[in-house]
């Protein structure tokens, strides 16, 4: 008989276990989990195919009824940069705002931030990278010059009492430097938080870390920024996203971002694939005894109907195996 039932939580005496450890706080791992989910932005922002805006809403509304906190809505980039988010306004009007649910959304400079003030955003991200050239492929700017725009941004967001939360992308690997060393990342990343994000989430943009990159990059950032302000954004590239995630859990990080169904990518980094999808590190939470409040199979049931809508296959394999059982 398997140990475990489809929802990814151990049985019997393997739950007891684990959850005590969990519980008591001395464990290897955080009792609790925040799930960014990021699906309808990064997930959504590459797709070729202008995706209509009542598909958006409705999966930002049914990713409300899972449980989940946080819910990335949107970006206000500019259109030509990415054309996917040119109805941010139209998709931060249209959903059903849940009380208790955040959603945050993209403002790379004052101008975005001002048209998502204006569309109703109560909480905005500024994105950043720890590569001279990704920076400049994505956001047209050096880092010293991103991160005077972005102070810009905070101190309207202070004005106006908006929390702000900080990308920094390319922590394990640019597409265009290569590798990334982790006292860049922990410089920006000090940066960021100095300026008054109250987190930071670390970006494996193209996925090409591992679980001792990860460990090297976190032991770095984490004597800059403290671990109960970091969260990791694991893209799936290399199949290594989960058990990253695992390393950053142990070493006390509890806020990971994923991707409904695993869909995504960055237009400005090729060939990078989705995020994890958030049904497999729910499915891995529970199995760990830890708390993330997200109801699983409204997760997968979410995830069928973005993929149906897009006319795709889930990436999560939860989903897959569940769909075989
Ligand atoms: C930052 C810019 C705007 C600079 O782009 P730029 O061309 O240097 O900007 P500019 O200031 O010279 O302005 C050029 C035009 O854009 C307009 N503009 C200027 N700002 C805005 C705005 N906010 N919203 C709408 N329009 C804007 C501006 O008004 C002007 O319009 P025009 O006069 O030509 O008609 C551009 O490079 C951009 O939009 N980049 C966004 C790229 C992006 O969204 N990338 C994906 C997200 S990052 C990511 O995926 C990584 C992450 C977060 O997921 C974590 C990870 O995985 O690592």
């Amino acid at each position: 008989m398997p140990q475990y039932d489809t929802t990814g939580a151990p049985r019997d005496g393997a739950w007891a276990q684990v959850s005590a450890a969990a519980a008591t706080g001395t464990g290897t791992y955080p009792k609790r989990v925040k799930v960014v989910e990021v699906g309808p932005r990064d997930g959504l922002q590459n797709e070729k195919n202008v995706v209509p805006t009542p598909v958006k809403i409705s999966l930002i509304n049914m990713l409300s009824e899972t449980g989940l906190q946080v819910i990335e809505a949107t970006s206000f980039v500019s259109p030509k940069w990415v054309p996917q988010m040119a109805d941010h306004t139209e998709v931060m009007q249209g959903i059903n705002k849940v009380p208790g649910i955040s959603y945050p959304v993209l403002t790379p400079n004052l101008k975005g931030f001002q048209a998502a003030v204006a569309a109703g955003a109560k909480e905005v991200s500024i994105f950043g990278a720890a590569s001279e050239l990704f920076t400049k492929k994505n956001i047209n700017c050096s880092i010293e010059e991103s991160l005077e725009r972005f102070s810009e941004v905070m101190a309207a967001a202070r004005a106006a009492s908006i929390p702000v939360r900080g990308y920094v992308s390319c922590v394990l690997g640019c597409p265009y430097e290569g590798k990334i060393s982790a006292a860049k990342v922990a410089e920006v990343s000090k940066k960021m938080y100095s300026m008054g994000c109250y987190e930071i989430s670390l970006g494996d943009t193209i996925g090409v870390g591992t679980p001792g990159s990860m460990k090297e990059m976190l032991t770095m950032v984490m004597k800059e920024v403290p671990v109960g302000a970091l969260a990791v954004h694991c893209h799936d590239t290399y199949g290594q996203a989960l058990a990253n995630i695992l390393v950053a859990l142990q070493m006390g990080v509890s806020v990971v971002d994923a991707s409904v169904a695993g869909l995504g990518g960055c237009p400005y980094a090729q060939g990078a694939s989705g995020n994890v999808a958030t049904e497999d590190l729910v499915y891995m939470l529970n199995g760990l005894g830890i708390h993330t409040g997200v109801d699983l199979q409204k997760l997968m049931d979410t995830g069928t109907f973005i993929c149906n809508a897009l006319n795709r296959r889930t990436n999560s394999k939860v989903s897959q195996a569940s769909c075989r059982l």
